[in-house]
């Protein structure tokens, strides 16, 4: 295989999947997108069409010769590829049950990838009959607007496949930062740190959601976003950072549960964009609204950060 390969399969077209074919139908594979369910075919054909609109409008190539096609049929979406990119639920026995399924299917060459959260790759490749085909490939959502990919081998992945991967999404403009396992992986620890902290001071009425908004976006954010944590601190200085750790660190949230009102929350439907409602309220045409928003700020941000040097 070439960088890029010439055919690959997404399997699960729900909230990730159509941007991830997207993304590599746009560096020229031809990829096929696979559900189980038709409905969510239905809802990713369309998807795939305002993911299409987006990708026209960021500063990447386009290579001649990619397409998306979408289907129920598995052996139809595994005849030839390559390489196929799990994308089922976040659920170990599922991810297990469609690896078996998969592997039933294809040659031994055939890579699979996962698109888990931080589920450990070496879990859930022990029941695989060719565990060292098996490597983590983290997105980050929107996978068409984040052009960053975390690569996680397990303990079995062959180190051939670590390098192809990591070549596979420089083909396509990406970067990959290789990792070590652990669970959750590098962005979801550090996503959900902040996260553990932000419920916390929710739930004790600290701060309003939107001051928290503000806070996080402009004070945390939109530094972040120029300055990683490593140069932060030279910026502020390592004294500081002893100054504050030393008697902040133990005043931090250390919860290892999800926060009470979060679960009474998704008890009562409320799941978020998905169900018109969940931190905040959405009325008729908000959820979109609000979608056009974020993708119209993530373009604008991503065209900014990709002309100032990284720093
Ligand atoms: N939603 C997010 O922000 C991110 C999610 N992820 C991970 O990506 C994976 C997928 O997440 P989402 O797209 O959010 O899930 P989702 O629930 O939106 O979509 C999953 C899709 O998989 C399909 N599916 C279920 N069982 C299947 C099977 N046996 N074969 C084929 N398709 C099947 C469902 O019909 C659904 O369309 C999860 O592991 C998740 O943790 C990773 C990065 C970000
Ligand atoms: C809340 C949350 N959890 C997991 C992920 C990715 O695995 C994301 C994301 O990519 O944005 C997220 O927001």
């Amino acid at each position: 295989m070439s960088s890029l390969p010439t055919i690959a399969t997404v399997i699960g077209s729900g909230t990730m999947g159509p941007g991830i074919a997207a993304t590599l139908a746009r560096a020229g594979a031809t990829v096929r997108l696979y559900d189980i369910s038709p409905d969510a075919i239905a809802r990713a054909e369309a998807a795939y069409d305002v993911v299409r609109g987006v990708l026209e409008s960021v500063d990447s190539p386009s290579a001649p010769g990619g397409s998306v096609s979408f289907g129920t049929d598995l052996d139809a979406a595994l005849a030839d590829t390559e390489l196929i990119i799990e994308a089922v639920p976040e659920k170990l026995e599922l991810k297990q049950k469609v690896f078996a399924d998969l592997e039933a299917r294809i040659g031994d060459d055939v890579i699979i990838a996962t698109n888990t959260s931080g589920i450990p790759i070496t879990t859930m490749a022990e029941s695989m009959t060719v565990p060292a085909r098996l490597i983590g490939m983290h997105w980050s959502n929107p996978p068409h607007l984040i052009p960053m990919i975390e690569v996680i081998p397990g303990e079995k992945t062959s180190s051939e496949l670590v390098d192809q991967l990591i070549e596979i999404v420089k083909a396509f403009n990406y970067v990959p930062v290789l990792e070590k396992e652990i669970p959750g992986f590098v962005e979801n620890r550090v996503l959900y740190a902040i996260l553990r902290e932000c419920m916390a001071l929710l739930e004790e009425g600290i701060v309003t959601p939107e001051g928290l908004d503000a806070c996080v976006k402009w004070g945390i954010g939109y530094k972040l976003s120029v300055v990683g944590p490593t140069r932060l601190l030279d910026m502020a200085g390592l004294d500081i950072y002893q100054a504050v750790s030393g008697y902040l660190n133990k005043d931090l949230d250390a919860s290892t549960d999800t926060p009470q009102f979060i679960k009474d929350k998704i008890a009562a439907g409320q799941l978020g964009f998905k169900t018109n409602g969940g931190m905040y309220e959405y009325g008729d045409g908000d959820v979109d609204a609000k979608r056009k928003e974020i993708i119209t700020g993530l373009i604008a941000a991503r065209k900014t950060l990709a002309s100032i040097p990284n720093v």
